[in-house]
């Protein structure tokens, strides 16, 4: 008879599935430990799929982030929701979040209704749970269950680290046995250039949340390491229209000095290198439209 191997590794997928500021990216960043993906008030800001990696004990688990999943009216809205659930297709857990504060409203009941036609096993993550009673978060988690059988329940604050220890022992163990699937030390396989992007797109929003709703896209075009071991980076923001241009780029170049600013700090501490940043803005119209911008953002560009 074999002898089971003494350390058997394991190695998986974690689809995070939930409504857009369940805070999918909170916990991403709780259950890595490190800033991978993009947190951010404002909803739908996670444009395409960043993966996390968590290594418990022998287990390695990939967490795939999925987009906001809402009800889709725009091409580009389309395109973020087909990419959420083709992720999930892909994994072995399927992990739903919610937020207890918003309980089942008709986002989620969305959710609950597709959720059956997933094969993976699937838990619930009730999230936020430092703003809601107890009593009430039990009967939230019992309700829920009538609905869908959940493997698991777990309850958790992504922002103060309640439960996240426990949530991911829990799915480490749910992760099938088998070799790591990226090297150990590897925390985030979204290449630097998007995550490089994704950082600036962060700031322009932080910064013209009011004037410029979803109307930009940020292109990192150039990641050149020089001699001296900087790094020189250039990135396009695409806007639609002119008058987007001059807010985005502010009286005299103000408003994108500033930003530039921000996301170079950032973008230097992923980069793990000084960072040289400079930033076009050009107008494009209907660059929603344009395939290629898709595949900047690793989307599939939806037909129709
Ligand atoms: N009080 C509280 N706030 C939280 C918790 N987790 C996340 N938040 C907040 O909820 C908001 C949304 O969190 P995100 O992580 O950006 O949400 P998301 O689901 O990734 O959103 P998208 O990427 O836009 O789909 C942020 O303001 C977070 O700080 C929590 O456990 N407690």
């Amino acid at each position: 008879m074999e002898q089971p191997e003494k350390h058997q590794t394991k190695a998986g997928f974690v689809a995070l599935i939930g409504a857009p500021n369940a805070g999918k990216s909170t916990l991403l960043n709780a259950l890595v430990g490190s800033k991978v993906s993009i947190v951010s008030r404002k909803v739908q800001t996670t444009r395409a799929l960043v993966r996390g990696i968590a290594v418990e004990g022998e287990a390695q688990i990939v967490f795939v982030d999925t987009p906001g999943i809402f009800k889709p009216k725009r091409r580009l809205d389309r395109a973020m929701v087909t990419s959420a659930w083709g992720g999930a297709g892909d994994a072995d857990v399927v992990a739903l979040l919610l937020d207890v504060r918003r309980g089942v409203d008709e986002e989620a009941e969305a959710i609950l209704a597709k959720l059956p036609e997933l094969k993976q096993p699937k838990v619930l993550i009730l999230n936020k749970i430092d703003l809601i009673e107890r009593s009430r978060l039990l009967e939230l988690a019992a309700r829920l269950n009538e609905k869908v059988p959940f493997a698991h329940t777990f309850m958790i604050s992504a922002l103060n680290g309640d439960g996240i220890e426990t949530l991911r022992r829990q799915l480490a163990g749910m992760m099938p046995e088998g070799p790591w699937l990226y090297p150990e030390d590897q925390i985030s396989d979204a290449p630097l250039r998007m995550l490089a992007a994704e950082i600036t797109r962060e700031k322009i929003y932080e910064r013209l949340h009011e004037e410029l709703p979803y109307q930009s896209t940020v292109e990192t075009d150039q990641w050149q390491v020089r001699p001296d071991g900087s790094v020189r980076i250039e990135q396009t923001v695409f806007v639609e229209r002119d008058s987007q241009r001059k807010i985005v780029l502010g009286k005299g170049g103000q408003t994108i000095k500033a930003i530039g600013q921000l996301a170079r700090k950032e973008i230097a501490e992923i980069a793990e290198a000084p960072v040289h940043l400079f930033i076009f803005v050009k107008v494009r119209e209907n660059w929603s439209d344009d395939p290629e911008r898709y595949r900047e953002m690793g989307l599939e560009f939806p037909k129709g």
